[in-house]
């Protein structure tokens, strides 16, 4: 600043006068063009604000779209995580809707009896295949299946998890390195391997994530790690595909407490109440897909206010969050 005031005067070049307004003003003018500022604003904002606001719930209302159970009706479909908690719910949903069910887990014995079991309930195919998603291999056989099976796929939900402990972090940086495989590269490999067939379906992406993949909760940093990689990374790949106009919807699934068994066992010390209904929260994955929503928050209330609430007031958020866990029953282990 200095410098530039220096360099005026070595060129004689008239000096600036202060504006009048940069004058200080009288106490009392002071208030009274505060206070009319004020007004302005308010009345700005409700010029502004109230249209907005009807503007996006005439959206949210017009564009609710009506889901039907024919819209799977022989849809080509993977289930990976089914041999138990949402992913067999999932699968259950799709059986009754007449669709074509491919569903992978470790546990064969599982998995043979929800096959069984969607067969009964109307699939119009069931098969399985077991193996651990460590395995990028096992990843990419899956689509193959589904490729020899079917010709093609439409829908792929990503919905398996590898053991999550409920703690303070331990510093363990190979169960992260190893969750990450699981719970994230697998995601993505799967993917990779699918998008080919996606891409002449057009068909979908549904990635099962959870309130713990938006937001900070104690006590699961690494499983938090990896859902917060899937947002990055499946929300950075939905700008591509529309961007090259590739018709692959992606849908974020993001859950709150759900009451599958592993859920309960890990988390009922904790929670205050239980999680919400796993059936229900099966089913409103798969309209979140059929309709190619961009993101699903179930439950609603409880997922997608604390998002609202995160970006303008994160302390207080933070706060909210630890006192609704009792903390006290979480000892180091
Ligand atoms: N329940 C909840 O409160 C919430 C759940 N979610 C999400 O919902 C999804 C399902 O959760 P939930 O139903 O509770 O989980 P479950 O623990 O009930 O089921 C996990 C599934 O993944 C399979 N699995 C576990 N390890 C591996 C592995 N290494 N390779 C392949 N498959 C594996 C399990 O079968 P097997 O053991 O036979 O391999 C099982 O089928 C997850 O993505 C989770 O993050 C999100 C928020 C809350
Ligand atoms: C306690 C969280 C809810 C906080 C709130 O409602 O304010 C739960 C939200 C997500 C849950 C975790 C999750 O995403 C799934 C894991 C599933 C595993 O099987 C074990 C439990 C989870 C770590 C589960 C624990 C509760 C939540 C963090």
């Amino acid at each position: 600043m200095i410098k530039t005031e220096q360099s005026m005067k070595d060129r004689n070049l008239p000096q600036l006068q202060p504006h009048p307004s940069s004058q200080p003003w009288p106490l009392q003018t002071h208030r009274a063009v505060e206070h009319v500022s004020e007004e302005i604003r308010m009345g700005l904002l409700l010029k502004i604000l109230v249209p907005f606001v009807g503007l996006v719930l005439a959206f949210c209302f017009y564009s609710k779209e009506d889901f039907k159970p024919e819209m799977l009706k022989g849809k080509r479909v993977i289930v990976t995580g089914a041999s138990t908690g949402i992913g067999e719910q999932m699968a259950y949903h799709l059986a009754r809707m007449g669709a074509h069910v491919l569903i992978t887990a470790r546990t064969e014995a599982k998995l043979q009896k929800v096959v069984t079991w969607c067969l009964e309930l109307g699939a119009a195919s069931a098969h399985y295949m077991y193996g651990s998603m460590e395995d990028m291999a096992l990843a990419e056989d899956v689509v193959k299946e589904a490729k020899q099976l079917w010709g093609g796929l439409d829908m792929l939900i990503l919905n398996h998890i590898g053991y999550t402990y409920f703690n303070y972090f331990d510093g363990d940086v190979e169960h992260l390195r190893k969750l990450l495989e699981i719970n994230f590269l697998s995601y993505v490999a799967m993917t990779v391997s699918a998008l080919p067939v996606l891409k002449e379906s057009g068909g979908s992406i549904l990635v099962v994530s959870s309130t713990a993949g938006k937001v900070g909760i104690p006590f699961v940093a690494p499983y938090s790690a990896t859902k917060f990689a899937l947002d990055g990374f499946f929300s950075s790949l939905r700008q591509e595909l529309i961007i090259e106009n590739i018709n692959v919807s992606i849908t974020l699934c993001i859950l709150g407490h759900i009451a599958t068994e592993t859920a309960e066992k890990t988390v009922s010390h904790v929670m205050q109440k239980p999680g919400a209904p796993k059936e229900e929260c099966a089913l409103e994955i798969i309209k979140s897909g059929a309709l190619r929503k961009r993101e699903l928050y179930y439950p609603y209330a409880a997922v997608r206010i604390p998002l609202l609430i995160r970006d303008w007031a994160p302390e207080f958020l933070d706060s909210f969050t630890r006192n609704r866990l009792n903390v006290e029953n979480v000892k180091r282990s």
